[in-house]
């Protein structure tokens, strides 16, 4: 038996980081001051120097100190050789883009996850579908998701989130990765909901922030998050999700966060479209990727394919499209029939 003296600890995973924006940075912040050798790789020549330079990512994190053992480059080759474990963070509209482009330079050993939010614009694929079919079924993959601002991950706040894979070792490694002191990472095996949760609620979050830009009050708030809810939970049944992922960390947990904090960009662009601003000009003033856009679009094609009606994301897609005003959006909405709240065949 070994002393503790002699005892040697095993190397931590190295883990490469690709998309250096706030999500990118703040992820790859925490798995660096977790102790593992971590590499940032973004396509801004100037972003990536400011990070592995002055440990701090001005256009994204201004004014937050990153450690100074994250490096950052764009070679995205050099980011990852060596690499134990990719992260892919960049927005989905990048995500098969970022796929293709790192296949042919992963070690055969990497399993690849990704926390980004939202499908494959166009074909409203899930990513896990688009990561399959650029990576081929051999490869380990996650999704890593919950509610988590970039600014407070960034802080060292606490927060907690969820990895879903259908390899459960492969889960655990990224939430050991993730997993530490102000940091809790679950596991589960639920792709699929887990997705739809995290896209769902980019595009409820502009609802509720329509809501309270329109001052219709707390009631209002909470009768739109209750009801998304439900939709969340009624396209989830459809597509073959487990229930119980919606009621945890990716499905209700992220839908309150995004719903309710201003830190949301969806949230800010539904509370500046409820002022009577064009989302032209909000989304310009957000300045970062508001992905609720195009996720509003991939969901009702969803619901279209599937045959459930979506009132409040519907209202959502054709309010970003021009098609109706806010006002109209809430009329529609408040005149539909009355109805029980539970349908007998909600979950079966
Ligand atoms: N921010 C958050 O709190 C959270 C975000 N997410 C999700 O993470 C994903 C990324 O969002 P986030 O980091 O916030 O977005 P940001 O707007 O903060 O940053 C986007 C980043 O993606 C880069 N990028 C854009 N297009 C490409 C491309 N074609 N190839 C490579 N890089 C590209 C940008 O580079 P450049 O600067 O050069 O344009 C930038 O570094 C989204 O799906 C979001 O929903 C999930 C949880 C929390
Ligand atoms: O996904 C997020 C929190 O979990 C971030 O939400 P926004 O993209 O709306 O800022």
């Amino acid at each position: 038996m070994n002393s503790p003296a002699s005892a040697t600890t095993a190397p931590k995973p190295r883990i490469a980081v690709l998309g250096a924006g706030s999500w990118g940075t703040a992820l790859a912040a925490l798995i660096a001051r977790h102790g593992h050798p971590t590499v940032l790789w973004g396509r801004d020549a100037d972003g990536a120097a400011a990070i592995d330079t002055l440990h701090e990512n001005p256009r994204y994190l201004p004014g937050i100190a990153l450690p100074e053992s994250l490096r950052a480059t764009t070679d995205l080759a050099a980011a990852l050789k060596d690499a134990d474990l990719v992260l892919v963070v960049v927005p989905s509209h990048a995500f098969a883009e970022t796929l293709r482009q790192l296949a042919p330079h992963r070690p055969p050993h990497a399993g690849v996850a990704w926390a980004t939010k939202g499908f494959e614009p166009g074909s409203g694929r899930f990513l896990h579908e688009v990561a399959g079919e650029v990576l081929g079924a051999d490869v380990p993959l996650a999704v890593v998701t919950g509610p988590s601002f970039a600014k407070e991950v960034a802080q060292g706040l606490p927060t907690a989130l969820t990895v879903h894979s259908d390899d459960a070792a492969f889960a655990q490694s990224v939430a050991d990765a993730l997993h530490g002191p102000a940091f809790r990472a679950y596991t589960g095996d639920d792709m699929l909901g887990a997705e739809l949760g995290g896209a769902m609620k980019n595009v409820l979050a502009v609802a509720t922030g329509v809501a309270d830009g329109m001052q219709l009050g707390l009631n209002a708030r909470a009768g739109l998050i209750t009801r998304g809810l439900n939709e969340m939970l009624r396209l989830n049944q459809a597509i073959g999700g487990q229930p119980e992922t919606l009621m945890g960390l990716a499905g209700l947990g992220d839908l309150v966060l995004t719903c309710t904090g201003d830190l949301s960009r969806n949230r800010r662009l539904g509370l500046a479209l409820g002022r009577g601003q064009s989302i032209e000009d909000a989304v310009r003033e957000i300045g970062q990727v508001v992905e609720s856009v195009q996720t509003a679009d991939e969901v009702m094609r969803q619901a279209e394919r599937h045959g459930i009606e979506l009132p409040i994301s519907n209202a959502v897609r054709a309010v970003l499209h021009g098609e109706i005003t806010p006002a109209d959006g809430l009329r529609k909405l408040l005149s539909r029939e009355q109805k029980p709240e539970y349908p007998t065949d909600l979950f079966g």
